[in-house]
């Protein structure tokens, strides 16, 4: 969501005037002086937590190393933490990513796979959603014998607001080929990713 976006169908005056409202329906007066300058932070918080929607995260895969194209075992990128936020509540998400694919000739930058996570990550979105949108797009771009993707994630309007269940956190996963096909690649990923360390 960047300054100049220009598709945007509400201004960025308009976007601050709405947390003026918000404040006041909270029963605050934002004409208070430290509350002056709320609406211009909380728009440009939005900015970063919702940058997503300015991205397109299949660009990131689109350079490839030829170097490692002969490489065709397993490739895990684990403990990717993330922050997004429920489309629900609009209450942040925070929590980790572990994604694996097995290439058959295109081998990315590895820091591209956490890239992907945070493109579809700063969005308003439903853990389910995000977990899939990476293996997909992933799938897509690479064209890879499998991929996986497993999202361990604690939802705030789970633990600040109604039922207030703290230590709970969700676990997702997204197998595609070789992942959801063969039950001896779906194992070592989840060996590597260690989901049930504890
Ligand atoms: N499956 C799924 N559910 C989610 C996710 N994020 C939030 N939720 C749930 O979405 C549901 C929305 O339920 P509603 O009954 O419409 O909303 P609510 O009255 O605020 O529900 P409570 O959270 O139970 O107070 C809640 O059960 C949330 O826990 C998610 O990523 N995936
Ligand atoms: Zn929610």
């Amino acid at each position: 969501m960047s300054d100049d976006a220009k598709s945007r169908p509400v201004s960025r005056e308009q976007a601050e005037e709405a947390v003026r409202t918000l404040l006041l329906w909270a029963g605050e007066d934002p004409t208070r002086e430290g509350l002056l300058d709320t609406p211009k932070r909380v728009v440009k918080a939005y900015a970063d937590w919702f940058s997503g929607y300015d991205q397109d995260p299949a660009e990131y895969l689109r350079r490839t190393f030829e170097e490692v194209a002969g490489y065709d075992e397993m490739i895990v990128l684990r403990d990717i933490e993330f922050e997004s936020h429920c489309e629900h509540h609009m209450a942040p998400i925070i929590g980790r990513a572990h994604v694996g694919y097995v290439p058959t000739d295109r081998v990315v930058g590895i820091s591209k796979l956490a890239r992907v996570v945070d493109g579809f990550a700063r969005r308003f979105q439903v853990q389910e959603k995000l977990t899939a949108q990476i293996a997909h797009c992933i799938e897509d771009t690479l064209r890879p014998r499998g991929v996986g993707v497993v999202i361990d994630a604690s939802h705030e309007c789970m633990t600040t607001r109604g039922v207030h269940k703290r230590g709970v956190s969700m676990v997702t996963s997204q197998m595609l080929g070789s992942f959801r096909e063969d039950p001896r690649t779906r194992s070592e990923f989840l060996r590597f990713v260690g989901v049930d360390r504890r």
